[in-house]
């Protein structure tokens, strides 16, 4: 049996970034950048209107009166140098002509037989202008590899005129989901029959993650049916997630299976409560990991686990998987010698440990927002001490 500590270091040293592909913009959103991304171009490729108004030179007008002489829309853009005693009609987004250096906003103005009188006291030499360059100048460093890209990235890279971006494959991963008491939520239970969720609760969690779900097996507890699973798995992924079956009993197929299709056992067995049974095996580049079947097992070992694997696999270079100091709310005693991961809530303060710990019970999970986790060697938390959490990646508070 392996620590917590010492299961994560093998995992992590494991989790190569997978290959990485060139896409149009259109298909970045939600991938990671592979590659840092330098501006191909000054943004704004010109000295910028900020507002609809009048563009002139600061030194001149503190000396002369200005008269209002043409006008420039977006989009067009005036040659000329703007001739000292004039101001010029601008919109926001507009190029400057040369030698403007400051806009006024229009509403700050009153024109009279085309002299512009300014009424603003606090306008100031550059005022309105967005300079060139000053978004991000031509060769600058933009995004760095490892960003994951959203909404402000793809943006920001439409705006710097970049069209197509290497990012890495989304993280190919296949489910086997083992267990021949399991029925799909929908069908009818007979009695000793339970309804399976693992898949359900895998995929919905790796929906937060850059990953492609290529098929998810169900297999009945039976080792020819486990080892053909596990060899097309193998085949079409990058990870295999394995519900159930990793314990000892008479049908528990996994590790044998796994065996038979020759996978380097990395371990079986890891110091704590739930998901004692985790298993980490590997075939050429493909992970895999046998998660203990009971539920809310399989969802710890996959935060703890998994999840953290997948990020480093898609290339990331933060992790969403933040852990965090907080003063337990309540006594909490446990047996050594194991690493506990208990349900919890937490605000900025606390953390309070949920109600229904038992893996076999997903309602907590339903509740909590983060994992506590108890120490291998303490045996008792008391009411305001400082313990380490896990905030949950994908449960923002609603
Ligand atoms: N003699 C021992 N028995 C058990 C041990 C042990 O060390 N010695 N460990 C226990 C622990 S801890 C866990 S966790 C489980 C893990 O066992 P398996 O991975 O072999 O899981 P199963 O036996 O297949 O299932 C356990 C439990 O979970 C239910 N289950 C399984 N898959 C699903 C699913 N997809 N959806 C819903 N529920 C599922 C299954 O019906 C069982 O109730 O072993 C303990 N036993
Ligand atoms: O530790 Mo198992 O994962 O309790 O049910």
């Amino acid at each position: 049996m392996v620590s917590v500590t010492a299961a994560k270091k093998n995992i992590q040293e494991l989790a190569a970034p997978v290959p990485y592909e060139t896409v149009p913009l259109s298909e970045a959103s939600g991938r990671v950048l592979a590659l840092p991304v330098h501006a191909p171009a000054d943004v704004p490729g010109f000295h910028q209107s900020a507002m609809d108004g009048y563009a002139f030179t600061w030194q001149c007008w503190q000396q002369l009166p200005l008269e209002v002489h043409g006008r420039i829309p977006a989009g067009f853009a005036e040659q000329e140098p703007l001739s000292p005693q004039y101001a010029v009609r601008i919109y926001t987004g507009a190029a400057l002509p040369p030698g403007a250096d400051t806009v006024v906003m229009q509403e700050k103005t009153v024109l009279h037989q085309a002299r512009l009188f300014i009424q603003d006291e606090r306008l100031a030499p550059g005022a309105n202008v967005r300079l060139r360059g000053s978004e991000v100048a031509a060769g600058q460093l933009a995004l760095e590899a490892g960003s994951y890209l959203h909404s402000g990235s793809v943006g920001f890279l439409a705006n710097m005129g970049v069209y197509e971006v290497p990012v890495h494959r989304k993280v190919r991963v296949t489910l086997i989901i083992t267990g021949s008491e399991l029925v799909q939520p929908g069908a009818p239970l007979l009695y000793g029959q339970v309804y399976e969720a693992n898949s359900w609760s895998l995929r919905a969690a790796l929906q937060h993650l850059p990953v492609q779900v290529q098929q998810v097996l169900h297999v009945p507890d039976n080792l020819h049916q486990t080892i053909q699973a596990i060899n097309t798995a193998v085949i079409q992924s990058d990870v295999v997630l394995i519900t159930g079956g990793v314990s000892t009993g008479d049908y528990d197929y996994v590790a044998e299976a796994l065996h038979a299709c020759g996978t380097q056992f990395l371990f079986h067995k890891v110091k704590q409560k739930p998901g004692k049974p985790l298993l980490f095996a590997r075939s050429g580049q493909t992970l895999l990991f046998g998660l203990p079947g009971n539920p809310a097992a399989v969802l710890t070992c996959f935060y703890e686990y998994v999840w953290p694997a997948i990020e480093q696999m898609a290339g990331l270079c933060n992790t969403r998987l933040q852990q965090v100091q907080r003063r337990l709310t309540a006594r909490v005693v446990k047996k050594p010698g194991l690493t506990c991961f208990m349900k919890a809530i937490c605000n900025t303060e606390e953390v309070t440990p949920c109600m229904a710990q038992e893996s076999y019970r997903l309602s907590s999970f339903h509740t909590a927002n983060c994992l506590l986790v108890l120490e291998e060697d303490t045996t008792a938390y008391s009411p305001g001490d400082l313990v380490k959490v896990h905030l949950l990646p994908d449960r923002l508070p609603y």
